[in-house]
Order: C-alpha cells, then structure tokens, then sequence
C-alpha cells in the first residue's frame, strides 16, 4: 500500500491497541513535515484520553471507521489534517490489534481514503486469520510435551480443537467439552495457567490443571492436565510406571538458592542422598517435588530418568505388579502419594515396607502431611522425608530459580537476565503455584523477549503488578474485578464499560492505569 501510494499526498499510520504510532509510511515531504511538527510520528500516543477526538484514538474507542477533518479535532496542532482510522480486529478473539489510518493535509481530502484504509485493514485481518492456524500447531506441539512427560490424561483444547488421550475420551462426551472450553474460557482469561476442581457430566470429579499456549494475544488455545479426585470413585484408569522421559540434561546437583531455607534443603538432602533407601518428599504442589526426586535418583547414580506412577491412579493389583518387581535395585517415582485411593491404601503400605526393607531407590512425593490422614498411615511408612518450602517463604532465591529455570527453557542459547524492575514485580508476587508457575510465567516472557533479557513488559499481564512492585489492596483487588467485569461485559469498549461503571470515562482511563490494566485484551 505504502507504495502505491508514494506520490499521493498521503501518509499511512499503524497505531498499537493503546494507540500509539507505530509505524508511518509514503508521505510528500511538506506533508511530513507538517505530521512531525503536530507529532504525528511514531512512539506518540493518540488515544482519545490524551489527545481528544482523532483518526487513530476515536476509532479505536469506537471499534468502527472514523473520518476527522480540520477542526473536528480536538488538538489545534491537527486542525490542518485530515484523515480516516480503522480498527483491526482479531478474526478469533474479536479483540482491537491495532489501527490503521491515513492522513492527509486538509485540502488533499479524498473520497478512496476510507475504501483504502478498509481493504488494508481487512488484508491484515486475513492475515491474523491465516497465524491463528499456526497456534494450532503449537497446541499440538505441546500436547505431545505434556504426553511425554508421562502425564496420562491430557486435554488439548481449542474453540475449534480438542484432542484427548484416550484415559480422558473414554470420560469426556459433547456437554463436557462445551463445558471445558467454558471452564478454560473463564480461568485463563487473565491468567496463563489455572488449576482447581471440574466435574463430569456423568459426576466424575477430576482437578484440572490448565496452561495457556501461546501469547495472551494469540486465539485462546490450554492443555489441560487432569487428575482424578479420590471421591467419588471413577472406573479408574490402570497405573503403569509412565515410561522415563528421554535423558535429557542431568539435573543440577546443588539446591538452587542461597536463602537460609535453600541452605536447610541442601543439607538435608545431603543426608539423605549419603544412603540409598525410600524417600518422602513433602511440599505444595508445583513446589519441585518430582524434579528434587530425579535430582536425588541422580546423586544415587541412576543417570538414565527413573520412571515414575501417580499415586492417585493406583489399583491394589497395579500395586501388586509393582511389590513384585521390587528389588534392591528397582528404582522409581510415586508421585502424589497421598492422593493414594482408599482401597489402595493397605497394599501401598506394604510396598512401602517392602522397600525400606530392601533399600530400593523409591522416592514418593506428597503434596499433604496432615497428621490424621488415612493417607498419612501410607506416607510414614517411608521413614525418611524432606519438605520443600513453598516459593514465597524461600523468595530471595527466586533470582537463582529464574537462572535455572530459563536455562531449562533454553538449553541452547545464553540464559537470559531478569531486568530489575521485571525482578521486582516478581518478587512482589504471592506464587500459589510455585515453581510450576514461574517456570510458566518465565517461559511467556522468555517468548516474549524472544530469548533475551526479560524486562517487565515481557512479563504476562497479572505479573506486571503496577511497575513499582505494590501488590494490590483488596479494595484495589475488588475495584480491579468490576473493572474487568465491565470492560469484558462492554467487548472492550471503555465508553460503555464507563457508563456500566456509572464514572466519567477519564476516571476509567485512569483506574486502568492505576490498576495495570492497560494492556489487557477484553471482552468474547
Ligand atoms: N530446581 C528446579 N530447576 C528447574 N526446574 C524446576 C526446578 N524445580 C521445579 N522445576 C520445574 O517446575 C515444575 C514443577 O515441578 P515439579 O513437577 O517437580 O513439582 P511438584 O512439586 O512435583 O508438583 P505437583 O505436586 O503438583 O506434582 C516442573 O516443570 C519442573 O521441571
């Protein structure tokens, strides 16, 4: 377009979502000067809020076409231009992308400009439309990680996608998959990753944990990983040993971390690794538990991954097969332990006993240890425990977890830096999900930066928490939800979402600063 329209007297301008120029392009030399002196350039802001009625902000506000002339502007400095803006919208998210605009001085107005600026825009929306299959690819991509990490009952999920192991499309008819996307629909709206209970049209009760694949600007894509609950009892899956995971690089060998807490994990590890004998370790989910066992499995000498079961997946006969394998050597992960069903609880104790008794490298791991648990009876069979604290009591390791936790991620390249404020923020956050959740939030950003240093607006949107590192009141947290709920309820438009609110819409534009909202994506 740019050059077909070299010797018009006309600029094409492409504004980000907040309407900032972005990018301009042609333009007779008069007419640029005359855009610069009026700061039509890129890397100046148009939103409606700082400079009034304009192509750029006013479509944007409007999410339609919008022609301005001459002193329909707000700003003076514009009174002498013309021009037509129009929103790109996401084909799938329905959310604006940018805008395109073409801008002229006053007396070169032409009737082509809107027909110009419509057919570019619809190019891109084709354009957006054609990437979306690529995040297909993606998706599928990561089911595959998700499966052969040995997780049995994976979900990968789509508006127009759903593939399923074959545990979870034995489970799963038509309502339950409407009622998955709706599930994920509303957990990841403005998060990447969720986890909690979701139950089944016939009433089989299963945790969920769901992570978003791609940007937060890409079409809502999730793999879910689903555990069953222990009551009610579905016709349960078999366990089998999850075959070990190809051997990848060996597992660090020191505790990541210089806290006090990092210190007391590193020697009581030490002690443990110093005999080979069963291990409970104990910690919030997402804690590093599995990842801890395959560290100690490798201080025993066990060099190839040890493979590992659900606990929660264990049938006294699947338990069996197991007793029956065991010897001094047989070396394996029992994850989640304390998930054990009831009716496997007696003979997962005498495995358990079996173990201790020959000194097998068997290693459990358990996300409870409450006392009066049946489950508990199974655990303290193990005899010998670590705990592993969660995340925000161990923070001031949170750098030397990033460093590890990236170079997982990029194993190939220089292992990028926290920038300081990205740092803060971090450091500001509660992490409920632990490790699991700064591997994920560190794996965004590191997409984002595309593999360089990760400053704070690589981080996902709910991690930017206000640049200064405060977390949120909860009269801010409560304030924070009706303002979302009215920018969702409203598709983004901030006119109505204001009207719904009952504030003037300069109040809006100025909680959603406040609030680190401004780069968040509303509505269906
Ligand atoms: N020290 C570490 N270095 C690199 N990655 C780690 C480390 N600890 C944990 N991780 C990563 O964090 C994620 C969660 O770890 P892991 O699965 O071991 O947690 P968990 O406590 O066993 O969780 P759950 O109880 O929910 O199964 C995994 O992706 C793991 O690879």
């Amino acid at each position: 377009m740019a050059d077909q329209l070299a010797d018009a007297p006309v600029t094409i301008l492409l504004a980000s979502q907040d309407a900032t120029i972005v990018d301009r392009r042609a333009g007779q030399r008069s007419l640029l000067g005359r855009l610069d002196r009026a700061q039509v350039a890129p890397g100046f802001i148009f939103a409606e809020e700082c400079a009034g009625t304009n192509g750029i902000g006013t479509a944007l506000e409007e999410r339609k076409a919008f022609r301005v002339r001459g002193e329909e502007h707000l700003l003076e400095a514009l009174h002498p231009l013309a021009c037509v803006g129009s929103p790109i919208v996401d084909p799938v998210s329905r959310a604006v992308t940018g805008i395109v605009d073409i801008t002229c001085q006053v007396d070169d107005v032409n009737e082509l400009m809107a027909p110009l600026v419509l057919s570019a825009v619809r190019d891109i929306e084709e354009r957006l439309f054609a990437l979306s299959a690529r995040s297909e690819q993606n998706l599928l991509r990561e089911y595959m990680r998700s499966k052969r990490r040995g997780h049995a009952a994976v979900v990968a999920m789509s508006r127009d996608t759903v593939i399923a192991t074959p545990t979870v499309s034995r489970l799963m008819d038509s309502t339950d998959q409407m009622m998955i996307w709706d599930w994920i629909s509303t957990h990841l709206a403005a998060k990447d990753e969720w986890e909690g209970p979701l139950r089944f049209a016939d009433g089989i009760d299963v945790r969920v944990h769901a992570r978003r694949v791609g940007e937060s600007t890409d079409p809502l894509s999730a793999i879910l990983e689903l555990r069953p609950l222990a009551s009610p009892a579905p016709p349960r899956p078999r366990a089998r040993l999850a075959p070990a995971a190809p051997a990848g690089a060996a597992p660090a060998t020191r505790i990541a971390g210089r806290s006090l807490a990092a210190h007391r994990l590193q020697d009581r590890v030490d002690e443990i690794t110093a005999t080979v004998a069963p291990v409970l370790i104990v910690g919030e989910s997402g804690v590093g538990k599995t990842h801890l066992a395959r560290q100690i499995q490798y201080r025993w000498g066990r060099h190839d991954p040890v493979p590992s079961v659900d606990a929660s997946m264990l049938t006294p006969s699947a338990v069996a097969e197991l007793r029956a394998r065991l010897s001094g050597s047989f070396a394996c992960i029992i994850e989640h332990l304390d998930e054990v069903p009831d009716d496997a609880v007696a003979s997962t104790r005498r495995l358990l006993d079996a173990a201790v008794e020959l000194g097998a490298p068997v290693i459990a791991t358990a996300t409870s240890s409450t006392p009066d648990d049946l489950r508990h009876q199974v655990q303290t069979h193990v005899r010998r425990s670590v705990c592993i604290p969660p995340l925000r009591q161990r923070i001031e390791d949170l750098t030397d977890l990033a460093r590890e936790l990236l170079a997982a991620e990029l194993p190939d390249r220089p292992t990028p830096q926290l920038q300081p404020a990205a740092h803060r923020a971090l450091i500001d956050h509660h992490w409920p999900g632990n490790l699991r959740e700064l591997a994920s939030v560190l794996s965004t950003a590191a997409a984002r930066s595309m593999g360089f240093d990760i400053k704070l607006e690589h981080l996902p949107a709910d991690y930017r928490t206000l640049g200064a590192g405060r977390r949120l009141t909860s009269l801010e947290r409560t304030e924070r939800e009706a303002i979302v709920r009215a920018l969702d309820e409203s598709d983004g438009n901030k006119s109505l979402a204001a009207h719904r609110l009952g504030v003037a819409r300069s109040t809006l534009y100025r909680k959603i600063r406040a609030l680190g909202l401004e780069n968040e994506t509303f509505g269906s």
